[in-house]
């Protein structure tokens, strides 16, 4: 039988490549990555690696003890690592003749959506010249508003832009485990996550002494990942043949068929009560101990990919950096996230916060309105539903919001779109369901089909 090819992202955290205390760079490491790697090209995979490291190999160039206080510094250091850090990458597979490729982005990069595709188009070409693009984030140019932040969430989106089959988080620990193993002898693996939102994990205890955001920013990667139809992993990379091994499993172990996202958990009311998720199932996990022991995989864990959004809504919610947020109420929410949704009117719109310009990209939170007042009902906590890209800027917003669309030209003297956001611009997380934001009462109301919330 015919093996399945994968296209495979690989991340690798500062703590894979660099001595925590010393930040030498851990090359006996990054040489057993190298062979890994050449070993997936010649099975016929296409491989990505997101590397982190550019800073702490900076540090370590510049004898520095510590990253420095300033920005500009650290955008200094990160230059000054980058270059060596690539150029050691480049020594260590040119032994095996695999040529490399060096991608950095910011956000800005991609915030374009022609740009955006042109990165997805770039990587893809590169890959199919047998090539290994390099990705990591441009530290040396970004500053906040155009960071990614962490390698994680950068690892997600660049598996999400190729359309990836598996992304690996490589790092110092095999498993995502119930609470953080480095501090608690109790901690038990997990190694099936079929729903994150559902997981019971203490992730909250930072990570290593040069890692960015510990286990938190891997979640988000996962989910983000998995959103896009990426099924993610989180292995150890000290032992980076495991993710050979891995893939063997995973050619001859097919996962099932996803559900559908959008249709999963929380369309039962009683879910909780009727069935124990996966992720919280102790006999599941058991199992897949036992299955993975039986032939002699190393743990790992594996978050199940859901059945991928569209490219263009993954691209509004985690490729475009968010310049505000929009606060609608229930019946905006509802319309704008039926089947057959509908663009945003200003009508549903109770408040909008931050400062951004036509066709930027906004969050969109759904809130309570006072009945009273009709403004935004502090005490109940907004949810954050997705993002938009907006046919208004904020301070028109602030004027034609709670408005029939009808009024627009008069109050702002022109009306360049009877609708605040086009449904097409619009994107929604998976798994936020009406439970989760709207009390029981006004649930089945919407149930019944009452549409005047
Ligand atoms: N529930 C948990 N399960 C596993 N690891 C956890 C958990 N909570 C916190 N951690 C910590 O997260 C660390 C990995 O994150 P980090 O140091 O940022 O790695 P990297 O540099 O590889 O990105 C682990 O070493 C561990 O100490
Ligand atoms: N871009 C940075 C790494 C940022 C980062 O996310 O680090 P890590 O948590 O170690 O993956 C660098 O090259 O130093």
């Amino acid at each position: 039988m015919k093996e399945k090819l994968y296209t495979i992202v690989i991340k690798l955290g500062t703590s894979s490549l660099c001595d925590e205390k010393t930040y030498e760079s851990r090359i006996a490491n990054m040489s057993l990555i190298v062979e890994t790697v050449v070993k997936l090209r010649r099975d016929g995979h296409r491989v990505i690696i997101v590397s982190s490291g550019g800073i702490a190999v900076g540090l370590k160039r510049m004898k520095l003890a510590r990253r420095p206080k300033h920005l500009s510094s650290v955008q200094a250091v990160a230059a000054i690592g980058q270059a060596r850090l690539i150029g050691l990458w480049d020594d260590l597979f040119r032994q095996l003749e695999q040529p490399i490729a060096q991608i950095l982005l910011t956000r800005n990069d991609i915030a374009d959506r022609t740009q955006y595709l042109n990165a997805a188009n770039t990587m893809n070409s590169l890959l199919n010249m047998g090539v290994v693009p390099i990705v990591n984030e441009n530290d040396t140019l970004s500053v906040s508003e155009i960071r990614f932040g962490d390698n994680d969430t950068l690892s997600g989106i660049t598996a999400g832009m190729v359309n990836a089959d598996y992304l690996f988080l490589m790092t110092d620990v095999d498993c995502l485990y119930t609470d953080n193993p480095r501090v608690n002898p109790d901690a038990t693996p997990i190694l099936i996550v079929d729903n994150i939102a559902k997981l019971r994990v203490d992730v909250s205890s930072a990570g290593s002494n040069v890692g960015t955001g510990g286990m938190t920013t891997k979640l988000i990667a996962a989910e983000l990942a998995t959103s896009a139809g990426v099924t993610t992993i989180i292995c150890k990379s000290s032992v980076p043949g495991n993710i050979h091994a891995i893939v063997r499993y995973l050619q001859t172990h097919e996962d099932p068929v996803p559900t559908p996202a959008n249709l999963k958990d929380g369309d039962d009311e009683n879910d909780e009560i009727t069935s124990v998720s996966l992720e919280n199932d102790p006999e599941a996990q058991e199992r897949e101990l036992e299955q993975l022991a039986r032939l002699e995989v190393p743990p790992f864990t594996r978050f199940l990919r859901k059945d991928p959004i569209k490219d263009r809504e993954f691209w509004i919610l985690h490729g475009v950096a968010s310049h505000g947020s929009l606060y609608i109420d229930h019946g905006a929410y509802r319309a704008i996230t039926r089947s057959n949704k509908a663009g945003l009117l200003p009508v549903g719109v109770i408040e909008v916060r931050g400062h951004f310009h036509t066709l930027e990209c906004v969050e969109i939170y759904v809130a309570q309105r006072d009945k009273t007042t009709g403004k935004l009902d502090e005490s109940v906590e907004p949810l954050r539903i997705g993002g938009a890209l907006v046919n208004y800027s904020s301070t028109e917003i602030g004027l034609i919001m709670g408005q029939q669309s009808s009024l627009i030209e008069e109050t702002l003297g022109f009306a360049d779109s009877e609708y605040i956001a086009y449904r097409d611009n619009m994107a929604f997380y998976k798994g936020k369901k009406a439970h989760e934001v709207l009390p029981a009462t006004e649930i089945r109301e919407l149930e019944r089909g009452i549409t005047n919330l």
